[in-house]
C-alpha cells in the first residue's frame, strides 16, 4: 500500500527551523509547549480524494507541524497498525510527535508518542494504566466539547485538552454544535485558571483565514479539511509531486499563520 522506509527529509528553511524550536521549547513548568499546526491524517477524507495516507503524511511532515495524528475511523485494526508502524519512523525522523486516535492498544504496539481519546473512548486513566503495563511513556490528549466536559477533563492526567468544534465541520460524523471564537476564548481562560500551562488544541472547521485568531489565543489548531484539496477537485494525480507539494504548502501556511499570530503572554 505504501513505502515502509521513511523518506529522507530535506532540511527545512531557516525560518521554519526557528519557528519549530519556538513551538516545541519546554515551558517553565516542563510541560512541552504545543503551538502551531496539529495535522490530522484522516483516512476517510484522504480516500475520498484518492490520496495515499503515507505520501500525505510525508508531505505534511515537511512543514514540521507541532504534532500529527492518524485518524482511521473505518479501517480494520490491522490496517491501522500497519499505517501507524509506517508513520512512527517518519514522525521520529521529523521530530514531530505522532498521536493515534481512539486506539491505545495499537498506539502502544506501534510505539507512538501519543494517544488521543474522546468522551466515548477508553477513559484517560485506563489508557495510562495500559501504557504503564506496557512500560511506555505516552502523551495523552482528551476531547471536550463544552464547559461541562472541560472541567472534569482538567482533573485528568492529560498532556493536552482538545476543544471543539470551533466552527462547523464536515469531517466528523455527529459533531457537536460549533461553539465559535467567543466561547473558545472563555474556555481557554478556564484552562489557564485551573491548569495553567496545559496545552490546548482547538479543532473543527479551522482554515487559513481563521488560523490567526486561534494563534492569538495561544492554542494549537488541529486540522483535517484545510490541508486537503476540495473534494472533486480535478487533479491528474492526487499523489503526484505537484499535488503533494500543495499539501506541504497548505501545512506550512497554516503552521506559520498560527505561530506568527501574537499569543498572549
Ligand atoms: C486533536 C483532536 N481533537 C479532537 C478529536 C476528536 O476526538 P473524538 O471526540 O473522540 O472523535 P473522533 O475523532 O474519535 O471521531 C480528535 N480526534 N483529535
Ligand atoms: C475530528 C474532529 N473532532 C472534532 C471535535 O469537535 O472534537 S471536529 C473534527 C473534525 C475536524 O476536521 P476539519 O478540520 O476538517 O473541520
Ligand atoms: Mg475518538
Amino acid at each position: 500500500m505504501c513505502p515502509s522506509a521513511p523518506a529522507a527529509l530535506p532540511r527545512p528553511p531557516r525560518i521554519l527551523h526557528i519557528l519549530h524550536i519556538q513551538a516545541r521549547a519546554p515551558s517553565k513548568c516542563q510541560v512541552p509547549v504545543m503551538r502551531g499546526l496539529y495535522a490530522i491524517i484522516d483516512t476517510d477524507a484522504l480516500a475520498r480524494r484518492g490520496i495515499d495516507p503515507i505520501l500525505f503524511a510525508d508531505a505534511v511532515l515537511l512543514a514540521r507541524p507541532a504534532a500529527i495524528q492518524l485518524r482511521d475511523k473505518h479501517g480494520s485494526a490491522r490496517r491501522m497498525l500497519d499505517l501507524l508502524r509506517a508513520l512512527v519512523p517518519r514522525a521520529a525522523a521529523a521530530n514531530v510527535p505522532l498521536f493515534a486516535n481512539d486506539r491505545p492498544d495499537l498506539a502502544l504496539l506501534a510505539g507512538c508518542e501519543g494517544i488521543h481519546v474522546g468522551q466515548d473512548d477508553l477513559p484517560v486513566t485506563a489508557v495510562r494504566a495500559l501504557a504503564e503495563r506496557a512500560g511506555a511513556r505516552v502523551r495523552i490528549g482528551l476531547s471536550t466539547h463544552d464547559l461541562t466536559q472541560l472541567d472534569p477533563a482538567l482533573a485528568e492526567p492529560i498532556d493536552y485538552v482538545a476543544i471543539g468544534p470551533i466552527f462547523p465541520t464536515v469531517n466528523k460524523e455527529q459533531a457537536d454544535p460549533a461553539i465559535g471564537l467567543p466561547a473558545l476564548t472563555d474556555l481557554v481562560a478556564r484552562v489557564a485558571a485551573v491548569r495553567p500551562g496545559l496545552p490546548i488544541v482547538a479543532i473543527g472547521g479551522i482554515t487559513l483565514e481563521t488560523a490567526p485568531h486561534l494563534g492569538a489565543l495561544g492554542v494549537c489548531a488541529a486540522v483535517i479539511g484545510a490541508l486537503l484539496p476540495p473534494e472533486g477537485a480535478s487533479s491528474s494525480d492526487p499523489n503526484g509531486p505537484d499535488a503533494l507539494a500543495a499539501v506541504t504548502a497548505r501545512a506550512l501556511a497554516l503552521h506559520t499563520a498560527l505561530l506568527q499570530a501574537k499569543a498572549p503572554g
